[in-house]
C-alpha cells in the first residue's frame, strides 16, 4: 500500500452526464441533472453550492449508493478505465474502497461504538481480500493508522475514547485502506473547531499526496476549500454551473451564481456589510424555466427565462452552464 502511483494528467475519474431523480408523493425532483466532469490523479476538487443542490446526491451517486425513493436515471462514471454503471452488484461492491472511497457526511459518529478501531478496519478489508493472511492485513490497517498520523495504540481504542479530529482521521483511514483512485469525502471538517478542521484537510491532504488520489471535497466553507482544493466546481439546483481553477474561481468567477457567492465571502474591506444571494433556493419539484437561476440573477436576459443554457467550455478550460457566454464558448 502507499506505493506512490506515477502522476498523470491523464483524468482517472470521468463523469459523463450523471442524472439522479427522486419520485416523491409530491412528485419529480431531479436532483442531479446532466453533471459531467473529469478529473486527473493527484487532483482536488471542492465542490459547493447551497443545501439541496445536490452534492450528496452527486457522491451517492458515483457510489451507487442512491436509496429509492432515488433512481440512477443514466450517465457513466468512468474510473481508470471501467464505468462503475456497467458493473454488476458484486463488481460495484469490489469497486468500492478499492477504486473509488466515500466518507460519508457525519462518518465520524457511525463508527461502532462497541468495537475496537483496528476490528472494524480489519472487517473493512476483509471482505476484498478474502485471502489475505489477518497479519497483513492488521499491518495494512497500522500503516492506514500511520498515514494519517495516529499514533498505533488507537487500533485496539474504541471510538469514545477519541477527539472528533482522530475519529475523523480514522475515517480517512479507513477511506485510503485500499489506495482507492477516487476519494470523496462529505462535508469532512463539519462538527469540527477550526485548528482541528485546519489538521482535517492537511490529513487529507498528505494522504492523497501518498496515493495519488483524485479527491473530491464536499462542503459549504469556500474559504476552507480554497487553501486546499486545484478545482472548485458550484451547483445549483441539481446542474454543475460552473467548475475552474481555484484560482480563476476566486479571481474571476463566470457564472453570476459563482459571483454572487464569491462575493458574499466576508472580507476586511466590507466588514460588517452582509452581502447575500437575493431570493431562496427554488425547490426541485418546482423548478423555474430556462435557466434555474434567473429570477436571482443580476444579469439574466429574456433568453434565460425560457432557454436551458448547456454546459460549455471556455477557451482555458474551464466549463460553465450559463446563457452569457453563448458567443464564446463551445459545448462541454
Ligand atoms: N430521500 C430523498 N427523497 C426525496 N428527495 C430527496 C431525497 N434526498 C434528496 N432529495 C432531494 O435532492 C435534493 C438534493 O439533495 P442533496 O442531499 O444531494 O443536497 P446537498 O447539496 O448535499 O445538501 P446539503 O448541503 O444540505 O447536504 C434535495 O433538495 C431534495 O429535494
Amino acid at each position: 500500500m502507499h506505493a506512490l502511483r506515477a502522476a498523470t494528467a491523464d483524468p482517472v475519474l470521468r463523469v459523463r452526464n450523471l442524472e439522479v431523480t427522486y419520485y416523491t408523493d409530491s412528485g419529480r425532483a431531479k436532483a442531479l441533472d446532466n453533471v459531467s466532469f473529469t478529473l486527473n490523479s493527484g487532483e482536488k476538487l471542492g465542490m459547493v453550492g447551497e443545501s439541496g443542490s445536490g452534492k450528496s446526491t452527486m457522491a451517492l451517486a458515483m457510489m451507487r449508493m442512491i436509496k429509492p425513493p432515488g433512481r440512477i436515471e443514466g450517465g457513466q462514471v468512468i474510473v481508470g478505465d471501467t464505468d462503475l454503471m456497467s458493473l454488476d452488484q458484486e463488481g460495484m461492491r469490489k469497486a468500492r474502497l478499492s477504486k473509488i472511497a466515500y466518507i460519508p457526511q457525519g462518518a465520524m459518529n457511525s463508527l461502532n461504538p462497541v468495537m475496537r478501531i483496528g476490528a472494524q478496519m480489519v472487517d473493512a478489508v476483509k471482505s476484498h481480500l478474502p485471502g489475505e493472511p489477518k497479519a497483513a492485513i492488521e499491518a495494512r490497517c497500522r500503516r492506514a493508522l500511520q498515514s494519517v498520523d495516529l499514533d498505533a495504540s488507537v487500533f485496539r481504542m474504541y471510538a469514545h475514547e477519541l477527539s472528533g479530529g482522530m475519529k475523523q482521521r480514522v475515517c480517512i483511514a479507513i477511506g485510503i485502506l485500499l489506495d482507492p483512485h477516487v476519494i470523496i469525502a462529505d462535508e469532512p471538517t463539519s462538527a469540527l473547531d477550526v485548528v482541528t478542521q485546519r489538521q482535517v484537510m492537511e490529513t487529507i491532504d498528505n494522504v492523497q499526496k501518498q496515493i495519488n488520489a483524485a479527491v473530491i471535497l464536499i462542503g459549504h466553507d469556500m474559504g476552507l476549500m480554497a487553501q486546499f482544493v486545484d478545482k472548485v466546481a458550484v451547483m445549483y439546483a441539481g446542474r454543475l454551473v460552473e467548475m475552474s481553477t481555484v484560482r480563476e474561481m476566486f479571481t474571476d468567477p463566470k457564472h453570476p451564481y459563482a459571483r454572487a457567492l464569491i462575493s458574499s465571502l466576508p472580507s476586511l474591506e466590507n466588514k460588517g456589510v452582509f452581502q447575500g444571494i437575493p431570493g431562496l433556493a427554488p425547490s426541485l419539484l418546482r423548478l423555474p424555466s430556462g435557466c434555474a437561476f434567473h429570477p436571482r440573477c443580476s444579469s439574466a436576459m429574456a433568453m434565460c427565462g425560457t432557454t436551458r443554457p448547456e454546459p460549455r467550455i471556455l477557451p482555458g478550460g474551464r466549463s460553465v452552464t450559463c446563457h452569457l457566454y453563448d458567443g464564446e464558448a463551445s459545448h462541454g
